[in-house]
């Protein structure tokens, strides 16, 4: 799948090399450069929308934070380099050797010791943290880049998880651009996770409990902001 939505992929290149490259930090350049042969390269966070959490991580002033979806790790450095040195990331995946690509590059970064990895399916690691006394209402910032069909169930529990004026990022709220396409134009692999994210993005518009942007950044990141 081609990232963005943007207009023309000259459009794409010139925002990544005009703005983005330039400050992309050296280590996230070489998470980027060992993911190039995986056969799934394309599901790597992009690196616009790592630029805005990671300004989104530092307006917040993020210390405690949640990713799901890890993979090689992009967007996962990116949040252990945005937040300060006794910052934490529960970080959890269910594809640990996608994560030991990247983990040498994490390592020599020296952001290592700010990340939990958690080898698991999410849903009952959410689950496990909302059991534990004092995580509830406890997180600053979440990043969710996986299982669309789950999206729903973990903002349910990321809702609990987050102070007041605590972020969620959702990855991947545009579908490749799929959402604005009749149904059956849509190819059938991605029609699935097409319908599970229309379906989503009408339950964020509808909760009164966050404000939200879909922002056309990457895939389509939708920020929502916890309000009560
Ligand atoms: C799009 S990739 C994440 C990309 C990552 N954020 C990055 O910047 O490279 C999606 C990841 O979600 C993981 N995943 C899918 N379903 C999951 C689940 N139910 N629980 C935990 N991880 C899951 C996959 O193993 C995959 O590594």
């Amino acid at each position: 799948m081609e990232k963005g939505i943007l207009q023309s992929p000259e459009l794409y290149q010139y925002i990544l090399e005009s703005s983005v490259y330039p400050n992309e930090p050296e280590p996230l350049k070489e998470i980027r450069a060992v993911t190039e042969s995986h056969p799934r390269a394309y599901m790597g966070t992009a690196p616009d929308a790592g630029q805005m959490m990671s300004m989104l991580l530092q307006l917040l002033n993020a210390k405690k934070t949640i990713e799901i979806g890890v993979f090689t790790g992009y967007s996962l450095l990116c949040t252990a380099l945005a937040i300060p040195d006794d910052g934490k990331i529960i970080a959890v995946d269910l594809d640990l050797d996608a994560y030991e690509i990247g983990l040498p590059i994490i390592k020599k970064a020296g952001v290592e010791h700010k990340i939990n990895f958690i080898h698991s399916e999410a849903l009952p690691v959410l689950n496990n943290l909302l059991e534990t006394s004092d995580n509830e209402g406890s997180f600053d910032f979440a990043y969710v880049d996986a299982d669309k069909i789950n999206y729903r169930n973990y903002h349910e529990r990321l809702l609990k998880l987050l102070k007041v004026g605590g972020i969620v990022v959702y990855d991947n709220t545009l579908w490749g651009g799929s959402v604005a396409m009749p149904e059956e134009q849509v190819a059938e692999v991605w029609k699935s996770n097409r319908n599970s994210v229309i379906e989503f993005n009408e339950v964020l518009a509808s909760d009164s409990r966050i404000q939200i942007c879909l922002t056309p950044l990457g895939d389509g990141m939708t920020i929502c902001r916890k309000l009560i």
